[in-house]
Parts: structure tokens; sequence; C-alpha cells
């Protein structure tokens, strides 16, 4: 937008639209009208007395109001930039021995790790997580979109090019689950943070089973709570194109909804499990061993069949569950289970 367009503009658009202009105001003592009146025409009339406070006068202050909007809509953009391909580029295995042939992860795609303990699964995350160029000890090189990440994207971490989900979820803040998002949703300048705030507290409800409130202190949800709410603010807030998961356990959170609500939002999703309902819901499942991709298993037909007896079979531990859950008592036949 021109400079002239900007000044031209109605506070109560601006005010709408780039919310976060009221703090260049407060930061200067003024509270600007939610109306009308121009930007330039408000500038304008703000006393010369007050400005000599801050050693501005009109011309200063409306040259930094106009950068101060610029550069936040540059933030903004930066933010929102996104990826379509990563390329795993074969590095090697722990004996040394290269790895068969380079990978591409598509956007939307959800690809499964898979492998016995030790074998590696953490450290390919790790190598997607610091846009590894063979300085790691698998030696693989992580390109986006097919290039070399450049240097101070990979350093910086200000883009936000991968969300990580990790196992261990302990939140240390003292604030509320309402605050906690909406603070991730005002550092992300959005301009509807009370609508996302709504929507990502419905979504982690709903993946988490458990009800809690937006009035509930973060340190105080249990952990699949924690993690349904994670996996809400990830899919519905934040930025990153790519998402690396390690393992969705069964407790507290619908794996299946999870993972759909991620490749909804078309981010390209990375998750080390050994889960079968969740390595059938992937396309890929990556075979690792000895510190190498061992193997690529593309999900068959005859698997994704089998998918929907998983899933129900799925559904009634997850009844079982809740019995113990609530404390009751567990009767069943196992061949009705099997059924
Ligand atoms: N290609 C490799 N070259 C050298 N070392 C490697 C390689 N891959 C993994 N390692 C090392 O092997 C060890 C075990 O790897 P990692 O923790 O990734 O295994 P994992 O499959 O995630 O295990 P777990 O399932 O127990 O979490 C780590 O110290 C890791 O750095």
């Amino acid at each position: 937008m021109t400079d002239t367009a900007l000044l031209t503009q109605s506070l109560h658009q601006l005010l709408s639209e780039r919310p976060y202009v009221r703090d260049f105001f407060a930061a200067l003592n003024l509270t600007p009208p939610d109306d009308e009146i121009s930007l330039g025409a408000f500038l304008d009339g703000i006393p010369a007395a007050h400005l000599e406070e801050f050693a501005l006068d009109h011309a200063i202050l409306t040259s930094q109001c106009i950068d101060f909007i610029t550069q936040m809509e540059a933030f903004q953009s930066r933010e929102t930039s996104t990826v379509r391909e990563v390329t795993i580029k074969a590095g090697v295995d722990k004996s040394g021995s290269k790895e068969q042939q380079d990978l591409i992860l598509r956007s939307g795609e959800v690809v499964c790790v898979v492998g016995p303990t030790g074998s590696g699964k953490s450290r390919l995350l790790a190598d997607i997580e610091c846009l590894a160029q063979g300085d790691t000890p698998s030696k693989r090189q992580i390109l986006l979109d097919g290039q070399v990440p450049d240097e101070n994207r990979r350093l910086s971490g200000e883009q936000q090019l991968v969300a990580q989900l990790s196992q261990n979820m302990n939140f240390v803040m003292d604030l509320t689950v309402r605050e906690f998002i909406t603070m991730h949703a005002e550092s992300r300048l959005i301009s509807d943070v009370a609508q996302r705030v709504e929507q990502i507290f419905t979504t982690a409800v709903d993946l988490a089973g458990e009800p809690f409130t937006l009035d509930t202190p973060v340190t105080a949800l249990s952990g699949g709570q924690s993690r349904a709410l994670m996996i809400a603010d990830v899919a519905c807030l934040s930025a990153s194109p790519i998402v690396l998961i390690d393992e969705i356990e069964n407790a507290g959170v619908d794996r299946r909804r999870a993972l759909d609500l991620l490749v909804k939002e078309e981010k390209i999703v990375l998750m080390a499990t050994h889960d079968p309902l969740l390595a059938l819901s992937g396309d890929r499942r990556l075979v690792i061993r000895n510190g190498g991709i061992a193997a690529i298993i593309e999900t068959s037909d005859e698997e994704r069949q089998g998918l929907g007896q998983l899933t129900a079979l799925d559904k009634k531990l997850s009844r079982l569950r809740d019995q113990v859950r609530h404390g009751e008592r567990i009767i069943f036949d196992l061949q009705q289970l099997a059924e």
C-alpha cells in the first residue's frame, strides 16, 4: 500500500485491519478514535506540544508511523512464507554406508518414520528441524523447494519453518489457556484474535475428549489435554509449513482427527510412530535401520482396507480405556472385541 493510500485510509478501517497500530499510538500516550477520520488528519491534529514531549514533530511522526506499518506488513508476509517440498538428500548410516536414495516430501503429505529403539528416528527429525547441510552425524542435506536454504533463514529460526510436537509437553508458564493462545495469536499479529482463540480452544477440547475451559491454567492440563492444545495451536495458528511429531500417544488425543487437521492445513507432516493406526493413516513409511533410511513403504490399498477394521478396533479399545478411566469394571468377551 502506498504512503498516500495509508494516510487517506479511515482510522476505523486501519485499526480493524491492523490492530497493532494502536500499540504505536499507545507508546505516545495517544488513543486513536475508531471512526472515519483519516490517519493523516488524525496525525495532523495531534498538538505540537504533545509531540515535543517525545522529541517529534508532525513530519517525523508521519514518517515513523508509515515505517512502522510497512515493517509490520513485511514481518507478516515473511511469517506466512511457505514451503511446498522438502528434499532429504541421502546421507550415511551409523556404519558410514550411503543411504540409497534422496527423498522428496510434499505438502499435505503424512510420512511416518518407523524403526527400532535407537535406530535413528529422532536423528532424522532433528536433521529436518535444523535444516542439516551435511553437518550432522548422518551427513544428510535438507533442501527447501529444491534450494539450499539460505544461511540466515537456517540460523535465525525467525520464520518458524518447522513446528515440533514432542512427547514430553510440560508448561512452565503461569497462564490460563485463554492467555496462552491469545499471547501466541497476538505475537503472530492476527487481526481476529478472539475468534482464533475460540477456534483453537474448541478444536483442542474436541481432540482431547476430556473437557477443560479457557480459564484452566495450562499447568493444570493433563498430558493428553496439553498435547491436544499444542496440536490445535499448530494446526490453526502456526505458520510453519513443516510439522515434526514424536509419536501421538493414545492417552487423551483423537490421533486420527489430529492428523486430519494438520493435513487439511497442507502441512508436511513427519511423524515418528509405532502405532499401526497412525502408520496406516500416513502416505508412506520410512524404515530406519542402523541410522539410515533402509526402505520406503508406500501405504498399499490392501493396508488402507485394513485401516477400517483397525479404526473399529481402536474405538473399542478407547471405550475400554474410558471405562477404566471412569473407574468402571471391565467385563468383555475377547471374541467380541475382535469382531
Ligand atoms: N546416521 C547416523 N550416523 C551416526 N549416528 C547416528 C545416525 N543416526 C542416528 N545416530 C545416533 O544414534 C543414536 C540413536 O538415534 P535416535 O535417538 O535418533 O534413535 P531413535 O530411533 O529415535 O530412538 P528411540 O526410538 O529410542 O527414541 C543417537 O545418538 C543419534 O545421534
